[in-house]
C-alpha cells in the first residue's frame, strides 16, 4: 500500500506555491517500506565540511530516501584517504574547504567543535571571499552556540545559520534531530532543513537553551543505548546463552518497548507495571536495577552529557 507521510507530505503540499523558492518537487510520498520517490530532488548543492560519521549519517539518509543525486553533494576533508568511501559513493570530493563553500548553497559544518575556527579560515580564499555569498550553513556541532557561528560566519555577506543535533539513527530512518534557526535563516531554509531531517527520522525546532539538555537525550543518547544492549547482551551470555542470540533479542527488546512507549501512549512507569508480575520474575530484576542506582546513572549521564556540551562550546 503506497499512503501519503503526514509530515513530509503535509510541508510539501504546503510549499506548493513556493516551488521555486525550495526546488524540489511536490511529489514525494512514502510506501509502506519507508522509500520515499521523487520525480525532482533537491536542486540546490549541499556540501560538507568535514567527512565523519555524522556527514556520512546524513548524506547517506539523503541517498537512501533518494532527496538530491550524488553529484549534487561535495564534501571536504583534509586526508585523501577519508574521502574514498565518498568517491565510492560518486560524491564530488576535495581536500579544500573553500571549494565547498564556493560552489555549495547549503553548507553542513560537521567537524570536531574545537576546529570550528580552524575549519573557518580554510573554507574562503581572500580573493574569492565577496563570490561566498548568500549561504545557509547548517552547524550541527555540539555545544557551540548560535552567537558564535553567526560571528564567525559574519564574514561571508547574507549568510544564514541554522544549528541542528542530529543523531546517527537517521542513517536507518529512525534519526532525532532538534534545530534553532538563526537571526538571518528563511521559513524556506527551515521547511528545506526538515525535509531533509524529516525524511530519515523526526525533527523539533526547540529554543536554542534546549538544544544542550535535549542533545544530551537524542544526540548522545544512542550510545547510551548501546551501552545498555551490550550489558543486557552481557548478561545473557553471563547466564550461557550464545552472542548473537543474546544482542539481537537485547536490541529487538529495546526497539519492541521503545515503540510500546510511543505507539500505545502509556506512560512508561505503567508499561512496566503491565510487565511485573507479583513476586514474579521481572520485580526480582527491577529489584537489583534500583539497588544499582541504574535511574540516577542515567539521569546523571543526560545531565553530564549536557553540561560538557557548554564546555565543548567554550573551547578555542
Ligand atoms: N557522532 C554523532 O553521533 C554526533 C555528532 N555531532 C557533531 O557532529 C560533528 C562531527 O562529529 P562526527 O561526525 O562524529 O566526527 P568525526 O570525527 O567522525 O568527523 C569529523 C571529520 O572532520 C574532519 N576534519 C578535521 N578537521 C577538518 C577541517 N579543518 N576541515 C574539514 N574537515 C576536517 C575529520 O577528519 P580526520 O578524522 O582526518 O581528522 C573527520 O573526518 C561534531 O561537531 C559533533 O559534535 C552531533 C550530533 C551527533
Ligand atoms: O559525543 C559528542 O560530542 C557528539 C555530540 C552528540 C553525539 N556525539
Amino acid at each position: 500500500m503506497i499512503y501519503y507521510h503526514s509530515f513530509v507530505n503535509r510541508l510539501f503540499l504546503k510549499n506548493f506555491k513556493r516551488r521555486s523558492a525550495l526546488q524540489i518537487s511536490t511529489n514525494v510520498f512514502l510506501c509502506n517500506n519507508k522509500t520515499i520517490k521523487t520525480q525532482n530532488k533537491i536542486q540546490q548543492r549541499i556540501g560538507f565540511i568535514g567527512d565523519g560519521n555524522m556527514s556520512k549519517a546524513i548524506f547517506r539518509s539523503m541517498i537512501k530516501y533518494n532527496l538530491i543525486d550524488t553529484s549534487q553533494v561535495y564534501v571536504a576533508s583534509p586526508f585523501k584517504q577519508n574521502l574514498d568511501i565518498w568517491v565510492k559513493w560518486n560524491a564530488n570530493v576535495t581536500l579544500d574547504n573553500s571549494e565547498v563553500t564556493e560552489k555549495c548553497d547549503i553548507i553542513f559544518l560537521a567537524v570536531k567543535p574545537y576546529l570550528l575556527s580552524n575549519a573557518v579560515a580554510t573554507m574562503y580564499s581572500e580573493k574569492k571571499l565577496k563570490k561566498i555569498s548568500n549561504k545557509l550553513f547548517v552547524s550541527i556541532l555540539a555545544g557551540i552556540t548560535l552567537e558564535t557561528l553567526e560571528n564567525v560566519l559574519s564574514k561571508f555577506p547574507g549568510s544564514r545559520v541554522i544549528r541542528v543535533l542530529p543523531n546517527t539513527p537517521m542513517l536507518v530512518g529512525e534519526g532525532c534531530s532538534i534545530f534553532c534557526p538563526g537571526k538571518y535563516a528563511t521559513r524556506e531554509d527551515i521547511d528545506l532543513l526538515q525535509i531533509i531531517l524529516n525524511t530519515s527520522g523526526i525533527s523539533e525546532q526547540v529554543p536554542e537553551n534546549m538544544i544542550n539538555p535535549i542533545g544530551a537525550l537524542s544526540g548522545s543518547g544512542p550510545a547510551f543505548v548501546y551501552l545498555i544492549i551490550e550489558a543486557l547482551s552481557d548478561g545473557c551470555v553471563r547466564m550461557g546463552v550464545h552472542r548473537d542470540i543474546a544482542t539481537k533479542f537485547a536490541a529487538k527488546t529495546v526497539l519492541g518497548a521503545a515503540k510500546m512507549v510511543l505507539e500505545t501512549n502509556k506512560h512508561p512507569g505503567v508499561l512496566k507495571d503491565e510487565v511485573c508480575s507479583a513476586g514474579g520474575t521481572t520485580i526480582a530484576g527491577i529489584h537489583a536495577l534500583e539497588k544499582a542506582g541504574v535511574r540516577g546513572g542515567m539521569m546523571n549521564a543526560i545531565e553530564a552529557s549536557a553540561i560538557r556540551a557548554v564546555e565543548v562550546g567554550k573551547q578555542k
